[in-house]
Order: C-alpha cells, then sequence, then structure tokens
C-alpha cells in the first residue's frame, strides 16, 4: 500500500492506493494534515512507500525514522519520472504537473493528452503521442480571478461563483460573474480547441477542485477524473520503488 500526499496552494490531498487501486482520499485544510497523516499511519501499518507532491509553503510532518521503513520520493527536479520532460525548465516545473503527466502516460499511453488542472491555478499539461511532456500553460484559478477583482479595485466585491452566469451581466454581482466564470469556461474551450487544431486525435481530461464546476458548461467534451493527479503520484512512486 502506497501513501500519497499532494500539497497543493489551497487545499492537502492525502490518498491510499493498494496497487493501482485507491483505497481512501481525504482533502484537507493546511493546519490538519500532520495529523490527518499520522492516523491514516495509525490505520495502515503496513504501507510500503510515500510520496509527496508539494506545491506551496505549507509544513507538515511524518512519523519519526519513518526513512528507515519505507521509500520516501519527495517529487523534485532529482526524482525519476515515467515519460521524456521536455520541459526548457525542468528544475522549475511544479510537481502536481509532473505527477499530472505521469498519470496522462499511464491511462493514455500513445495519446496525444491535454491535461487541465482547475485548482488555486488553471494550468494545462500536454504529451504527445511519443509520451513527451511538452509543457503547457498557467493561468488564474477561479477563486483567484474573483479575488483579483476584488483586491485590485476599489468598487468591486468579493463574489462566490455559480454555475450559472448570464452573458450580459445586469448588475456588478453578475457583471463579476459573467467575466470571470464564462471568462473560465472561452479560456478552456479555446485553448482545446487549439489543440485539437494541431492534434485532432487528443484526449482532454479535467481535474482539480473547481473540474466538476466548470465541465459542466464546456463545449468540449473532456472528461473529469478528480483522482487524476493522485493516481500520478502513484504510478511515479511504483515507476520509481519497482526498478
Ligand atoms: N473546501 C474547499 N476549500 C477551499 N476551496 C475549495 C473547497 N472546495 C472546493 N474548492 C475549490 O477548489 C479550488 C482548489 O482546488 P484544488 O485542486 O484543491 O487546488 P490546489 O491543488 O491548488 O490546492 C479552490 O480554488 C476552490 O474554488
Ligand atoms: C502552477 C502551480 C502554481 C499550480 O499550483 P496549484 O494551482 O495546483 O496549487 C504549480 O504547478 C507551480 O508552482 N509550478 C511551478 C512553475 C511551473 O510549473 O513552471
Amino acid at each position: 500500500m502506497n501513501l500519497i500526499i499532494d500539497v497543493g496552494n489551497t487545499l492537502s490531498k492525502v490518498a491510499v492506493f493498494q496497487q493501482d487501486e485507491l483505497i481512501e482520499r481525504f482533502t484537507v485544510e493546511k493546519p490538519d494534515l500532520s495529523k490527518k497523516i499520522e492516523k491514516i499511519f495509525s490505520r495502515h501499518p503496513d504501507l510500503d512507500g510515500v510520496i509527496i507532491s508539494k506545491v506551496s509553503q505549507a509544513e507538515f510532518s511524518l512519523p519519526q525514522n519513518l526513512q528507515k521503513k519505507m521509500p520516501i520520493i519527495n517529487l523534485d527536479a532529482g526524482t525519476r519520472l515515467p515519460f521524456e520532460n521536455l520541459y526548457a525548465t525542468p528544475q522549475t516545473l511544479g510537481a502536481d504537473r509532473k505527477a499530472l503527466v505521469a498519470a496522462a502516460v499511464k491511462e493514455y499511453p500513445g495519446k496525444s493528452v491535454l491535461v487541465i488542472d482547475a485548482g488555486t491555478c488553471i494550468t494545462y499539461d500536454f504529451k504527445n503521442e511519443k509520451d513527451q511532456y511538452l509543457g503547457g500553460a498557467i493561468s488564474p484559478g477561479l477563486k483567484m480571478r474573483f479575488k483579483a477583482l476584488n483586491s485590485f479595485t476599489a468598487n468591486l466585491p468579493l463574489v462566490e461563483a455559480r454555475e450559472e452566469a448570464e452573458l450580459i451581466g445586469d448588475s456588478t454581482l453578475t457583471s463579476i460573474r459573467s467575466g470571470v466564470v464564462k471568462g473560465i469556461l472561452k479560456e478552456i474551450d479555446g485553448v482545446i480547441e487549439e489543440y485539437k487544431e494541431k492534434y485532432p486525435e487528443l484526449v482532454t481530461i479535467i481535474t482539480g477542485g473547481d473540474a466538476q464546476f466548470l465541465s459542466i458548461n464546456l463545449k468540449n467534451s473532456i472528461f473529469a477524473n478528480s483522482n487524476f493527479l493522485l493516481e500520478g503520484l502513484n504510478h511515479i512512486l511504483e515507476f520509481n520503488i519497482s526498478r
């Protein structure tokens, strides 16, 4: 059994896998992460390995002397990856993005895949039919866009997302929702369409905290999988310990 820890910029996700099968999964706020890990270790004393992807400053602790008992992979620039990484600055590539590409390679070998992660940021990651990772894009996430409008202006309130966003906002609130929600949907559909012109057989996956919310209103057909990143981390761990 493997313990998978994904520390994002907003939330942490912790999961236990038995080989390829996800046994349990928790979403935790940053201050609760150490306690949750401790609980999982007491429930699963038979864990075989741990992998950690961390893209935020959040601190947490693992049980003492764990390194002596099992492999612990801190996913960084030195970790071996199950794909060819053609990113021009591999040292600065987010660990979470590597995990998403690993999942794409595992689930869709030999296919062109675009992975969209709608979390704190929206990331786009593309791997081609040769299972080479080329890169993608980073743009502000849903909450970040609402927060930015509020933070960088004098008159705009902080607005919550709603699934139904009108094209023509007839108030400050609905104008902000139109701009943010419709803006993200148009961005995602536009990016997918541009990739599809170049890679007609493209498979598109959406994941992350806002994936469900966004995927319902996208024009393009797209697979939503809320565990994609965790599956990718599990694959990187297996890839590193089984050799
Ligand atoms: N309980 C929650 N707390 C905070 N954000 C949440 C929650 N549930 C859903 N979200 C949404 O999920 C997004 C974070 O998604 P996630 O994939 O966990 O991001 P990250 O990996 O960057 O931490 C937030 O921007 C927010 O819109
Ligand atoms: C782009 C990110 C901030 C996304 O983080 P997230 O929204 O998933 O919390 C993260 O992948 C990161 O810090 N990347 C480093 C820059 C890069 O990937 O090129």
